[in-house]
């Protein structure tokens, strides 16, 4: 072996014979690590393994997702996660055949989801007890199992319009595959579980962000306004996840914060929004029933929608300003070059959902510009987690 391969080995036993405790992990230097052991599984797997390991993510999702259906991880949580248990303890405990449940466990234990102890005892891992039903990471596995009945049509879709880039979101992957010509938005309002779970993976991720939009952009300093105005609109705000981390944050913001949303989202708000967020249905294509807030803010909304649509969003938006509003455009900014894996499946996700994108530094201004704004400022943030985004501070073409 060489050197340095046996000199990397040597430090990941030691860091897995001395585990930090998990409090004290630090996220960015996590990311790289995680990063540099990607490169390196490419550098070392010969390619029939290399292909292996590709094609075998679906089939662990999809048994965690059919453990869920089982209620597996309900009984480790409802035994408290201190608990290991056996087959007959746990077919007890879950719905199904016992042979099914012995076949998914032990895919499962492969996957490391859990461990076999003693030969014959279930013990779930961290992660095993977060894939509750009800729990951001658990709904983020029913998320993404419904896109891969999406992402397993893709090459027919592609292949019958000769493999042209959908832009058109009025004939999407997500609508080949549904059979269906409603939007995901609008098939998930018919939906209630899934767009739960989609509203949940929303707050999720937070997660992956180090630096929040209010962290780099001087909010007392720009958002000052009298207490009776609106201070900042959220359009398509979702559950209202970002207004209420801003007013924790700035609890002596002066001014209304708003979360506008469609039916089924606002419907689903389950814990009281903190005093002085208002949540209301809105369609964003509709005219603006808030004129004249100092901001309007969209965070992670027009990155699905090709131009032609966020197009209108942006001008829906403008009809409502007065003189001093200005738009706030909360948005990943795709790499220019070498993006990371996490960003192209975003992409990839926004092309199968909705024929949209996401975009680069450029190609946000030049769709702001033919919306309409003159972009202000683009505040990044310092510190970058696996997934950053970045605000868009603009003002309407005068
Ligand atoms: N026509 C529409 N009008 C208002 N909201 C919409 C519309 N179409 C989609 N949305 C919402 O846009 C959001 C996109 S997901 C982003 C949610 C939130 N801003 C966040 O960053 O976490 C979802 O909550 C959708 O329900």
């Amino acid at each position: 072996m060489s050197d340095s391969l046996s000199k990397a080995l040597s430090a990941v036993t030691e860091a897995l014979s001395n585990p930090p405790s998990p409090v004290n992990i630090n996220l960015g230097t996590a990311f790289q690590l995680l990063g540099a052991m990607d490169k390196l599984r490419v550098m070392l797997e010969p390619p029939n393994l290399a292909v292996l390991n590709l094609s075998l993510a679906p089939y662990a999702l999809s048994a965690t997702r059919v453990a869920q259906g089982m209620g597996v991880f309900n009984a480790f949580v409802r035994a408290n996660g201190t608990k290991d248990l056996t087959l007959e303890e746990l077919d007890a405990k879950t719905k199904g055949d016992r042979q099914l449940l012995f076949r998914i466990m032990r895919h499962l234990c492969a996957c490391d989801i859990f461990t076999l102890v003693e030969g014959t005892k279930y013990r779930p891992s961290q992660l095993a007890l977060q894939l509750a039903d009800g729990s951001p990471v658990g709904d983020c596995v029913k998320h993404f199992y419904l896109n891969m009945r999406v992402t397993s049509f893709l090459n027919e879709y592609l292949e019958e319009r000769n493999y042209a880039n959908p832009v058109d979101a009025t004939d999407t992957p997500f609508q080949y595959a549904h059979r269906t010509k409603e939007n995901p938005f609008e098939w998930l309002a018919r939906h209630p579980a899934d767009q739960a779970a989609f509203n949940s993976v929303m707050t999720m991720n937070r997660k992956l962000i180090e630096t929040e939009w209010y962290e780099t952009f001087p909010v007392e300093e720009k958002l000052q306004v009298s207490a009776d105005r609106t201070v900042l609109v959220d359009i398509g705000g979702g559950i209202g996840h970002d207004l209420s981390l801003l007013k924790q944050h700035f609890p002596q913001l002066p001014g209304k914060l708003v979360v506008q949303d469609l039916p089924g989202v606002i419907k689903d708000i389950r814990e009281p929004l903190p005093d002085g967020v208002e949540a209301v249905v809105y369609n964003m294509f509709d005219p603006q029933p808030l004129k004249g807030a100092k901001a309007y803010y969209l965070r992670t909304v027009l990155h699905d929608w090709p131009d032609k649509q966020a197009i209108e969003v942006l001008r829906r938006i403008r009809e409502a300003m007065v003189e001093d509003s200005i738009l706030l455009v909360n948005e990943l900014n795709m790499a220019g070059s070498n993006p990371s894996r996490i960003q192209t499946a975003i992409d990839q996700d926004m092309m199968e959902a909705f024929s949209s994108l996401e975009r680069t530094e450029e190609e946000w201004r030049a769709l702001l510009n033919k919306g309409g704004f003159d972009v202000v400022k683009v505040w990044k943030p310092a510190v970058k987690g696996m997934v950053e985004l970045a605000l868009y501070e603009a003002v309407p073409k005068p």
